[in-house]
């Protein structure tokens, strides 16, 4: 069983504090980003934090938009993600965490190495874990290597004295960077390159509006120097867009670079389909695509024998299965 996709997030002032040395708890984040962190919240299946976060901050750990709950639950989801508290003590059982949206989310209490926590959490049907902290907890699992993605808020502010946000010497790779109001979001991913850009292509997937006839389906345009060329998820303009179809929609096709770039897909690109007369498999040859790296062979659900992979191939183009990040790819099809 494949461990979960792990995304470390926290919200830093300029210094790097995540809290000052006050009792008080510190909000860094502006009401736009706690707004794209509830977003996050509710694209995964369980939200982490250690007992300090707890008992420093007492956290509800919920989604709290009524509409991201009504959607997970149009998902097949519960209304906010499971609940997990990192100690090696009982937890006060006034917290509430504990007490608090029962009726909306579970709340487990565990202890072991984060390799043991993540193989627990697989083993209960987590694919999608968020890490929020705190500096002791995103100081383990970053030094265990185990985050694929860090998510950083940066908020105008010095803290000067607190506790520090810091990790192992591992190098992050920066996938976006961009203004959330007063805050700067810093998104990067670890791991090789095709791990990277596959964890972003299924992180687009979640993005797809549900559909009970169709796959969600996210994918990145890469250039051999790491410039994204575009980006697409499923029925993103219209209801019977594919992912490839209108990632590639958006690039220029004489640029120079297609024949160097790789596609990666969460899903087989099409071979046959019936919404509409062209393939994904043949708008990545229309491009000059020389690669595609997919995380999730197309199981023969709509279309009785999928073909997209063996027509890129007899064409020349490279094709790159990563079935480590199936499980990933399925979950926004779980529904089904
Ligand atoms: N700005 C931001 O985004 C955020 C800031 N914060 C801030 O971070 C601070 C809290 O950080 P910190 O004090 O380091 O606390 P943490 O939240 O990192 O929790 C650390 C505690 O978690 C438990 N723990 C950690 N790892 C394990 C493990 N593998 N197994 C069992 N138990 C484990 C231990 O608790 P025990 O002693 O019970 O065994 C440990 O003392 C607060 O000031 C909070 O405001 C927190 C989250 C986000
Ligand atoms: N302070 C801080 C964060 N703190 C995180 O949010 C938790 C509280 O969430 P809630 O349960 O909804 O009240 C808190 O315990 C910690 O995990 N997060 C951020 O994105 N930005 C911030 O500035």
């Amino acid at each position: 069983m494949k461990r979960p996709h792990v995304l470390a997030s926290a919200a830093v002032s300029i210094d790097g504090f995540l809290d000052d040395a006050s009792p008080q708890r510190l909000v860094l984040s502006g009401p736009a980003d706690l707004d794209r962190v509830d977003a996050e919240r509710a694209s995964v299946d369980a939200i982490l934090v250690g007992a300090g976060t707890v008992r420093a901050d007492d956290p509800r750990l919920l989604v709290r938009s009524p509409d991201r709950r009504a959607d997970r639950v149009e998902r097949g989801l519960g209304p906010s993600p499971l609940r997990v508290v990192l100690s090696s003590q009982a937890v006060d059982p006034g917290a509430r965490v504990l007490t608090e949206g029962r009726d909306v989310a579970d709340t487990v209490v565990l202890a072991g190495t984060p390799h043991e926590v993540l193989d627990h959490l697989a083993g209960h049907g987590v694919v999608r874990l968020m890490v929020e902290g705190g500096a002791g907890v995103h100081r383990e699992f970053l030094g265990a290597g185990v985050v694929d993605e860090l998510q950083l808020a940066v908020a105008p502010r010095l803290v000067g004295d607190g506790p520090r946000f810091t990790g192992a010497p591992d190098e992050a790779h920066l996938v976006e960077a961009r203004t959330v109001g007063p805050d700067v979001l810093l998104r990067y991913r670890f791991g090789d390159a095709d791990a990277r850009w596959l964890g972003e292509a299924c992180s687009l997937a979640e993005r797809c509006p549900p559909s009970p006839s169709a796959f969600s389906v996210g994918c990145v345009v890469v250039a051999a120097d790491g410039t994204v060329l575009a980006t697409g998820h499923s029925r993103r303009d219209d209801v019977l867009d594919h992912a490839e179809e209108v990632a590639l929609r958006d690039v220029d096709r004489a640029d120079p670079r297609l024949p160097g770039a790789t596609i990666y897909t969460s899903l087989e690109p099409c071979g046959q389909r019936a919404s509409r007369p062209v393939t994904c498999a043949q708008h990545i040859l229309d491009a000059g695509i020389g690669r595609v790296v997919m995380a999730w062979r197309e199981p023969p659900l709509f279309v009785g024998t999928p073909s997209g992979a063996a027509r890129l191939e007899a064409a020349g183009v490279e094709v790159v299965e990563c079935p480590g990040f199936e499980d990933l790819a399925r979950r926004p099809n779980r529904h089904r």
